[in-house]
């Protein structure tokens, strides 16, 4: 059975100064799912983002989105046909509310560009949406309050919201939980599950009982190489993967089975 498969990689591959970073990965995101792309740390995780979100050009290999192979393309024109990434708390601006936040980023969306002259009432036009979008992070309580200002888990809930102003067909999300209290990660897990609705994410993480509660398939990858991949109950059993994750620190093998039993 074909599925529909909004992200493919063939062959991808990245060298730094002829250390392979990532080798001969394919990857396959099907269309609406969510995918977990996790591994022990220096696995390649990051430099697979950075390769598809064109921060960096392979070595090796292509990359396909929606039937178009982009390897060519620049991070903006990947960003303007649906794939986008979070979580680069940059793109928060700590001096300007909430609300402010994302009615910037729905006017950039609309081809205007901010400028500390952009009249109020340019940025008025967008106010519904903008507090549309909050209420979908559960932020609407927090629409006055200063970006700066909030907790750490509810500006990452911004970061999300001001992401969905960029209307995501694809959204690859860093480390959505990470550094965050008990508290904090199950509102992220549960608002990730709620912005997956009729979209695709594709998550590096972490926290694996996230990753067991999330992920519809799962990619392992050690040493820059595809280790295993399937559903939790696939990938938490595979013996390789419990090496590779010993191989590195027990806590964290141990951590792959709490989240499974768990
Ligand atoms: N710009 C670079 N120059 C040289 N080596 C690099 C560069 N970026 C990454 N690497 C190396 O490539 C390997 C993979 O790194 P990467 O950051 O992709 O792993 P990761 O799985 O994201 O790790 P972590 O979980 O620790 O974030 C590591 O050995 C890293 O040192």
């Amino acid at each position: 059975m074909d599925q529909d498969i909004i992200l493919e990689t063939q062959g991808l591959g990245k060298e730094f100064r002829g250390f392979a970073a990532v080798s001969d990965v394919n990857l396959k995101v099907a269309r609406g799912s969510i995918h977990a792309l996790i591994g022990p740390n220096g696995a390649g995780k990051t430099t697979v983002f950075n390769l598809l979100t064109k921060f960096l050009p392979p070595t090796h290999g292509r990359v396909i989105y929606q039937g178009e192979d982009i390897t060519a393309l620049q991070p903006a024109e990947v960003a303007l046909k649906g794939l986008i990434r979070s979580f680069q708390i940059s793109a928060v601006f700590p001096n300007m509310s909430a609300l402010d936040n994302v009615r910037v980023a729905l006017l950039r969306v609309a081809g205007g560009s901010h400028r500390f002259w952009t009249s109020n009432r340019q940025l008025d036009a967008y106010t519904d949406r903008a507090m549309t979008l909050l209420a979908d992070v559960g932020l609407t309580d927090f629409a006055q309050v200063l970006a700066g200002e909030l907790a750490y888990g509810r500006k990452r809930a911004l970061e999300i919201a001001t992401t969905l102003a960029l209307e995501p067909k694809l959204m690859l999300l860093d480390e959505p939980t990470q550094g965050m209290g008990i508290e904090d990660v199950d509102r992220v897990t549960a608002l990730i599950r709620r912005v997956a609705e009729g979209r695709t994410i594709l998550m590096v993480e972490h926290n694996l009982k996230v990753v067991a509660t999330l992920a519809d398939k799962i990619t392992v990858l050690a040493r820059g190489q595809v280790l295993s991949e399937g559903n939790y109950a696939t990938v938490s059993q595979d013996p390789r993967v419990m090496e590779a994750y010993m191989g590195v620190s027990a806590d964290e093998a141990t951590e792959l089975e709490g989240a499974h039993h768990g």
